[in-house]
């Protein structure tokens, strides 16, 4: 093929750019971010930190060497910048004083994890979360000799066992000094922010009785620095998702719903606004009635990133939400109530972070014309919007494909919003195969992202369908909560609507059509496979068959109560009647099963019976495992090995095409 006909491969993972965390400067002259890179050889991930010069546009790599730098932080006057630095034995705290000179570290640790970081607001010093190891140094290297277990929420998918010892609140001097501890909580901290003036931190820790079954019950304390004292601060039970002061220290603002008992995602998360004196709650983003958690799935974005709102003036707070594939970013006004959209087109705002006189706002964007880069939001006499990075400028040259088509599908009593990549040089006349492929979540979205696995899909040859069924987060509360206490209805009409919209158009083979989707979406591939014959060939990757399996092994498992309001041992019935391994009988489409072996959100045994059920009665099966890998495979497993993922895939399908 000429340059020009390059089609996206599944090796081209190696070939792109993953920048992250845009950090502007207080006087938004300059950009620092993240750029994860893969060492294909070492066959590991790494992230140094790059700038960009807002007005001249030139970047420059700002550390280097094969270690993690992650959350760039500038201080106000815009002279320090920290960042978290992690290498195979080192957890750092390291300071950039004046851009110049090699960091010099703040806080150094052998036996813990430097998990995030905040300057007060006279920059006098630094709050960070820490988590300290059970055992340290070459212990941490063995498997102790046994694992005495007393805890419901054990493990953690990626993680592996959980550490004992929880994530605490710490702060240090900025110029350097002791570690003062400030909390030693049962259970995580897991955010915190300064209040206006420095006098105290806020932070978010789960002290309920019985924490592991009341995830969704998380309490904010004060901690005043001057008093040495916590003070809860009064709220209803629920979910927290961040804590963020307003800059005169009237209200706090919080992240969370006060529906506690509903399944992970099925209520929205909204922006709270706590009056400090009257304690009176008041939802800025009700009227929205869209979450304010990124949900978006991609395997070149991250998901679940946690973007505060952020201040641009004493009254104007920006922040974003998932909505309809998007991620628009918003300005409230405290004073009027009013909302309005400062981006909101076919995009995905990340992370932003803000110059101090809020004129400058640097965005990690996502799209579906490229892979993401750093953008800049300019709000002086007019707003202009423009890309400051181009780091897959010249991959995206080197290769030929397609940006997605958006349909709007009409299915029971719902509008389900799909996407149709087509083949590079597709021919209306042909009649192509087609790929249905199935988020997962299920409280997640598609959307305008750029998504690697579709193009190298749309790069063989198929019409790669991706839709967000009910049960999907970004189309409201009913809608997400569609599929409670069924979890495959109305999914699956709605899945199967989109395939005979798409059928109707005339360009795809009905005799050539194939399924597959993971975890959730995994799930809902078993499903279809069970109830309908109607595909060639299905993959179903990192799923669920067996729902009350899934309760006792998944490392979440027992969030399956708040979807089906009862636990299997008292109605065994129900989750049978929602578990596809009891239709196995009904498989008869080819089968390929991916699973990674140390994937603790599905674990493996859910693989392993679904095989069995159906090599046992001689069924067109196949089990792929990979060794050492977790849930997340798909988006941050060994790259080599998320490379033999696709191919593996493109083998299945081809073979059946
Ligand atoms: C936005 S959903 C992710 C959280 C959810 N937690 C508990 O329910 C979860 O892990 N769900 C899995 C069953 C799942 O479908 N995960 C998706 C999205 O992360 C996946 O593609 O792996």
């Amino acid at each position: 093929m000429s340059k020009q006909e390059k089609y996206v491969s599944p090796e081209d993972i190696y070939d792109l750019q993953f920048p992250s965390d845009p950090q502007i400067s207080p006087d938004g002259k300059k950009v620092i971010f993240v750029k994860k890179w893969i060492h294909k050889k070492e066959q590991k991930y790494y992230s140094n930190l790059y700038s960009v010069d807002t007005v001249r546009g030139t970047v420059v790599q700002f550390t280097r060497g094969e270690q993690k730098d992650i959350k760039p932080r500038w201080n106000r006057n815009g002279k320090q910048l920290l960042f978290i630095r992690s290498t195979q034995n080192k957890s750092e705290l390291l300071s950039f004083y004046g851009g110049l000179g090699e960091p010099m570290p703040l806080i150094s640790l052998e036996d813990g994890d430097i998990q995030d970081l905040a300057f007060s607001p006279d920059d006098k010093w630094v709050a960070v979360l820490i988590q300290k190891y059970d055992v340290s140094g070459e212990d941490r290297k063995k498997e102790p000799l046994k694992r005495d277990i007393d805890r419901l929420f054990y493990r953690l998918d990626g993680e592996g066992f959980r550490q004992k010892r929880a994530v605490q609140l710490f702060i240090v001097k900025s110029r350097g000094g002791r570690l003062i501890p400030i909390t030693d909580v049962p259970r995580d901290v897991t955010d915190f922010a300064w209040n206006h003036d420095g006098t105290g931190i806020y932070y978010v820790t789960n002290d309920h009785e019985d924490p592991d079954r009341h995830m969704d019950e998380e309490s904010i304390f004060f901690y005043s620095l001057k008093e040495k004292r916590h003070v809860r601060i009064e709220k209803p039970a629920g979910p927290i998702g961040w804590v963020q002061a307003d800059p005169e220290g009237k209200y706090l603002y919080f992240a969370g719903h006060f529906k506690p008992g509903h399944s992970w995602g099925a209520v929205n998360s909204e922006i709270q606004q706590l009056h400090l004196e009257t304690g009176e709650i008041h939802s800025l983003t009700a009227s929205l009635d869209r979450t304010t958690d990124m949900v978006t799935l991609g395997d070149i974005t991250p998901s679940f990133v946690k973007q505060k709102a952020l201040f641009q003036t004493s009254e104007d707070l920006l922040f974003t939400v998932s909505s309809e594939g998007a991620n628009p970013l918003f300005k409230f006004n405290i004073l009027s109530g009013e909302i309005t959209p400062l981006l909101d087109g076919p995009e995905c705002v990340v992370s932003f972070s803000m110059s101090r006189d809020g004129k400058n706002i640097a965005v990690h964007l996502a799209q579906m014309e490229r892979p993401d880069e750093i953008w800049l939001l300019e709000l002086n006499s007019e707003k202009h919007f423009r890309r400051i990075t181009f780091l897959n400028d010249e991959y995206m040259s080197s290769i030929s494909c397609n940006v997605p088509e958006e349909y709007h599908i009409p299915s029971d009593n719902a509008v389900i919003q799909s996407w149709v990549l087509k083949p590079p040089g597709f021919n209306s006349k042909k009649k192509y195969p087609l790929l249905l492929q199935i988020h997962g979540g299920p409280r997640a979205q598609y959307g305008y992202t750029w998504f690697h696995e579709m193009q190298v899909f749309a790069a063989a040859g198929f019409v790669v369908l991706y839709t967000n069924p009910q049960g999907s987060q970004g189309y409201g509360h009913a809608f997400a909560d569609a599929i409670t206490g069924k979890w495959a209805e109305p999914a699956m009409n709605d899945l199967m609507a989109a395939v005979d919209y798409i059928l109707e158009l005339g360009f795809v083979d009905p005799e050539q059509c194939f399924v597959t989707g993971g975890s959730y979406g995994g799930y809902m591939t078993n499903w279809v496979i069970s109830h309908t014959n109607r595909f060639k060939g299905a993959v179903t990757q990192r799923s669920i068959c067996d729902l009350s399996s899934f309760f006792g092994t998944s490392d979440t498992g027992w969030d399956l109560e708040a979807d089906f309001h009862d636990v299997p041992w008292k109605n065994p019935e129900l989750y049978k009647k929602w578990s596809p391994i009891t239709y196995a009988d009904q498989i008869d489409t080819p089968l390929c099963i991916i699973h990674s072996e140390n994937d603790l959100r599905c674990p493996v045994e859910q693989a392993e019976q679904l095989f069995v059920r159906l090599k046992y009665d001689k069924k067109p099966v196949r089990l792929v495992l990979f060794p050492e890998e977790s849930h997340g495979l798909s988006r941050g497993g060994r790259p080599d090995r998320r490379v033999e993922r696709l191919k593996l895939m493109l083998e299945e399908f081809r073979v059946k095409s």
